[in-house]
């Protein structure tokens, strides 16, 4: 057996410091490990110096992975070894088993080959020409992340003292630089995801009431990239008045019932004072008391999307001619406007008088351009809180809110009057071309009164019926009049 010697420790001091300055200066830790280990090996004269790094622990075997080194001649080099790749050593030898839980505690080993006792791992060493073995586990967040392991092949090397803890200074140094380098590169994903995703990162500590916000999130609000401390206050200031309420019964809502997360979605006031729709996905985390310890989650633009809906919702609802709403927008706009508050609700149905013959004589697109222009020419007299639709073909329905049946009278013979004063003027008239058409038309108009106690749709299916029978008369008797059918009213 081999004669113990100690290694120089003052050697190994400067070693550490040289080689921690190139660890901390270099850009991938991978290149400043190699470079402490270089200076390490040399100062310690071992034959190789290495890092394992763990890849799994399973309950009889542990798997590991050869990923640095340094070896004082070519002969020692053993990294390029496919025998090293993923590697996985059983726990049949006690001995072995034992290192493995110390390394999981993050305890130190050294030993000599000769003096371990015959077994496995004996044999492993001994088949490496290995002398003398001394590791310290690479501890990250508390956990063992690999090894850091110095073998000698020509001496039995003793590392107790400070030779060892100079081993331990090093071991923390590759930690700490790999929970840099874990820490930087979660910082660059995050910056990424939250470039390429328009999210942003808030965190609420629910009792001092002070806010985290990620970068993106700052500056679309408006404040520099790295202001300190959002006030609560100030960072809900930026929801819409109307939607912070709804964030405030949301959050009441979830807090009691202990939901561990939810999403809604606000309109948010940016830096360029525009609003625009996020969505809000909220993760809470409750103590053992049930109390909520932490808030925190993502602020999504959906402004894209939310126009979408918005496109989408437009076309269902509404008339692709004549741009104002189709039956389906008609049935939402009475469902808002009953529930509004505002009575009593008169429904009118205009039709046109005689449309089947401009279309004969003028030609279908000559009638489109007529139902446009009486669209619009209905719209320019009604309020904005009324409601125009088309039914489809020549019939129109005009709802009105809070106005009495004089009043609904009134208006239905001021739009009768307003299209059979002036003409419509279809086509031509620009550029030189043919003098534009002028068409005089009239419309006939019948009203009912929208039960309000009655199930939505099938009050409005009554109400249509009983304008139809007023229609009806209203042509029965000569067209260009409004006839008004107040039975059954409730
Ligand atoms: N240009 C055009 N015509 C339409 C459209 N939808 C329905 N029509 C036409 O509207 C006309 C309706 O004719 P009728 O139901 O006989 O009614 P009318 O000729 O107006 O007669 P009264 O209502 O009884 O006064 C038909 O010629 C339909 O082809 C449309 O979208 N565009």
């Amino acid at each position: 057996m081999p004669d113990t010697v100690s290694p120089d420790a003052s050697r190994l001091l400067a070693a550490l410091a040289s080689g921690s300055r190139e660890l901390i200066d270099a850009y991938f830790w991978s290149k400043g490990v190699d470079a402490l280990l270089g200076e390490l090996g040399r100062a310690s004269g071992v034959s190789r110096v290495w890092i394992f790094q763990l890849i799994e622990l399973q309950p009889d075997a542990v798997v590991q992975d050869y990923v640095f080194e340094w070896a004082a001649a070519p002969r020692y080099r053993q990294l390029m070894q496919k025998r090293f790749r993923f590697f996985s050593m059983i726990f049949d030898d006690p001995v072995y088993r034992r290192m493995v839980e110390e390394r999981q505690r993050g305890e130190a080993q050294h030993f000599i080959t000769q003096s371990i006792p015959p077994g496995p791992l004996r044999d492993n060493l001994a088949s490496q020409g290995i002398h003398s073995m001394v590791t310290v586990p690479i501890m990250v967040e508390g956990r063992w992340w690999g090894t850091l392991g110095f073998d000698d092949c020509e001496r039995a090397l003793d590392w107790q003292g400070s030779g060892m803890h100079a081993l331990k200074v090093a071991a923390e140094l590759i930690a700490s630089a790999l929970y840099r380098q874990r820490l930087t590169s979660r910082r660059r994903q995050l910056e990424l995801f939250q470039q390429v995703t328009d999210c942003g990162i808030w965190e609420i500590d629910p009792h001092s009431a002070s806010t985290w916000c990620s970068r993106a999130l700052l500056r679309s609000l408006g404040y520099p990239d790295r202001y300190a401390h959002l006030p609560l206050r100030r960072l809900l200031a930026h929801i819409v008045a109307e939607d912070r309420r709804r964030l405030w019964k949301q959050l009441r809502e979830s807090l009691s019932a202990r939901l561990s997360s939810w999403r809604l979605d606000v309109r948010l006031i940016g830096a360029d004072g525009q609003r625009r729709w996020h969505e809000i996905v909220a993760e809470a985390v409750y103590d053992d008391q049930q109390r909520l310890r932490s808030l925190a989650g993502l602020v999504i633009d959906i402004s894209q999307r939310k126009r979408g809906e918005e496109i989408a919702q437009e076309a269902a609802e509404y008339d692709e001619l004549t741009g104002v709403m189709n039956r389906r927008g008609l049935s939402r706009h009475l469902a808002e406007t009953l529930s509004s508050g505002c009575s009593p609700h008169h429904l009118m149905l205009v039709d046109i008088d005689h449309f089947k013959p401009v279309n004969d004589r003028y030609g279908h697109p000559a009638g489109d351009a007529l139902l446009r222009q009486l669209a619009s020419r209905l719209g320019n007299e009604l309020r904005p809180t009324d409601g125009l639709a088309r039914l489809g073909g020549e019939e129109f329905v005009v709802v009105t809110c809070g106005l009495s049946r004089p009043q609904v009278l009134a208006l239905a013979e001021r739009l009768r009057a307003r299209i059979a004063d002036a003409p419509f003027q279809l086509g031509g008239g620009q550029g030189g071309q043919a003098s534009p058409l002028k068409v005089p038309i009239t419309i006939s108009v019948g009203i009912a009164e929208l039960p309000t106690d009655q199930e939505l749709r099938h009050g409005q299916a009554m109400a249509i019926a009983r304008a139809d029978q007023a229609l009806y008369a209203a042509k029965h008797a000569g067209r260009n009049r409004v006839h008004a059918d107040w039975s059954q009213a409730s």
